[in-house]
């Protein structure tokens, strides 16, 4: 497999925050259309290791390429706008803007991402995840579940090649959380996305391409 083909490719990553090495040399390649598993305990380096592959932090040593663009070299506008594009984020407390509809939730970002017609593609989004009848409800009107199929739908709306879902159940009974997985899947596979989920449950890594064990800011 060539460079081109993978989404993120990161090398002898290391994060030190004040005294503390978080990161220790991470190698990490995930090819196009893979989904991967980042498995870890809690305190394992997890949302270190995200905040560093979306941007939100920027390594102390190595190197970090996603989708071509090395993050390293990037200055902070740079930076911003290849998070936009490239890059969708679904978290664990759904993280929606609770002062707009859900339809303006999966809009807002694509419009930041310059699509014109992100109204109308918001509609189709959000009707792809069955939620064609809450087009116009408040993240209080919804179900935590709901909820988690607007972020689902916010974070592919815009295409990006690359889709971070942060224990994207962590907050659903595990009926509701299973069904959220089926459905985060099935639209990776729809979309040709590459899915990194980041978890500490071990069943629900098991359902990814692969699994990547993150211990003590290292991959084991
Ligand atoms: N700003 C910081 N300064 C110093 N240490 C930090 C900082 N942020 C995180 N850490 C430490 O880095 C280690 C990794 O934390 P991180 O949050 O990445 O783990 P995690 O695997 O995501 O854990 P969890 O599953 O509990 O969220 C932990 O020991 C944590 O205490």
């Amino acid at each position: 497999m060539t460079t081109s083909d993978m989404v993120i490719d990161a090398h002898d990553v290391t994060l030190t925050l004040g005294e503390t090495a978080i990161l220790r040399g991470v190698d990490l390649a995930v090819a196009r259309g893979e989904s991967v598993a980042l498995l870890g305990a809690s305190g394992s380096g997890k949302s270190s290791l995200l905040a560093v592959l979306t941007g939100l932090e920027r390594a102390s040593g190595g190197q970090v390429t996603v989708d071509g663009l090395d993050l390293g070299i990037l200055g902070e506008d740079a930076l911003a706008r290849a998070r936009r594009g490239r890059i969708g984020v679904v978290l664990q407390a759904f993280h929606l803007l609770p002062t707009i509809t859900a339809r303006e939730n999966v809009a807002v970002p694509m419009e930041l991402a310059g699509h014109d017609d992100a109204w109308d593609r918001a509609g189709e989004e959000l009707t792809a995840v069955g939620l064609a009848h809450r087009l116009d409800h408040y993240p209080a009107q919804l179900s935590g579940g709901e909820q988690q199929r607007v972020a689902i739908a916010r974070a592919l709306g815009s295409r990006p090649p690359l889709v971070f879902a942060d224990e994207p159940t962590g907050n659903l009974d595990t009926a509701t959380g299973e069904a959220i997985m089926d459905l985060l899947f099935e639209r990776q596979a729809a979309l040709g996305t590459t899915l990194v989920v980041i978890t500490h449950d071990h069943a629900l890594a098991a359902r990814c391409g692969r699994v990547v064990t993150l211990v003590d800011g290292r991959v084991a």
